[in-house]
């Protein structure tokens, strides 16, 4: 397996997507925030390409691959998967969907996806779109899921909420200081989120635009400020 340094001397792959200078829209927010739901109203209305990290890594152990074992044991303990292989099959459906708008789901879900991807492909997503939803609606919503995923049980749930406070959201602060998140409450029924995410995809005017800004930043303090009171939590219970 090349690593990601290996892959992006070569570029070759990175370049041939460059060339086509895709959309890209990256989809962030905890598991069960409803990621995967508003993409596919998201597809439907707005013509995008969906593609889910979570969704090609488990087609990858489906498949017999040489990674499947090691990536189903990452999945199984929560945990996330080294860049080089999920970005590899990212490019790869990027590639054969010879589509140029993208919505990329559930990554980039730490600094080294983050820095990987930009690192191997040259791009950067136009925005970031982040479902903001309380760890109890996750939860009860990861344990209807039915959809007999190996991950949706109460032990790896947990563990899954803990990588996002700890790796994910200091990705979401990092765009967010580039003024490319576009924050959504998702803790409320999915026609009312939708109504949300299309406010985002179909800007009225500038004026709209400005203030969905800064109504996305004041929430990003709230937010920020409400992840520093759980880590401290956190730390405090296991000292
Ligand atoms: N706004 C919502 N209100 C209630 N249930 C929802 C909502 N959005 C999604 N769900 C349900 O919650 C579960 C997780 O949603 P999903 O889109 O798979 O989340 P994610 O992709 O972020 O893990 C699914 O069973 C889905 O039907
Ligand atoms: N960029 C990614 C995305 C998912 N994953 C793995 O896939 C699992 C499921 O991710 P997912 O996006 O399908 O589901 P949710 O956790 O968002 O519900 C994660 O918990 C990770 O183990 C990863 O390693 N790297």
């Amino acid at each position: 397996m090349g690593t990601v340094v290996e892959a992006a001397n070569k570029g070759a792959s990175g370049s041939i997507l460059q060339k086509r200078n895709p959309t890209i829209v990256f989809v962030l927010g905890g598991p069960g925030s409803g990621k995967g739901t508003q993409c596919a109203n998201i597809v439907e209305h707005y013509g995008y390409t969906h593609l889910s990290a979570g969704d090609l890594l488990r087609a990858e152990i489906k498949s017999g691959s040489e990674n499947g074992t090691m990536i189903q044991n990452m999945i199984k303990e929560g945990k996330i998967v080294p860049s080089e292989v999920t970005i590899k099959l990212l490019q790869r459906a990027m590639e054969e969907s010879g589509k140029d708008k993208f919505l990329i789901d559930g990554f980039p879900r730490n600094e080294e996806n983050r820095a990987a991807f930009e690192k191997v492909t040259g791009m950067e997503p136009s925005f970031v779109l982040f479902f903001d939803c309380p760890e109890e609606e996750m939860e009860r919503r990861l344990l209807n899921r039915n959809q007999g995923r190996e991950d949706d049980n109460i032990e790896t749930i947990r563990k899954r909420f803990r990588v996002f406070l700890e790796s994910s959201v200091p990705v979401i602060s990092y765009y967010d200081a580039k003024g490319k998140v576009r924050k959504i409450d998702a803790a409320r029924p999915v026609e009312e989120v939708f109504a949300s995410v299309k406010a985002i995809f179909e800007p009225k005017n500038e004026k709209v635009n400005h203030y969905v800004r800064i109504m996305s930043k004041l929430y990003m303090y709230k937010f920020h400020f409400a992840v520093k009171r759980k880590l401290i939590s956190l730390c405090c219970h296991r000292c």
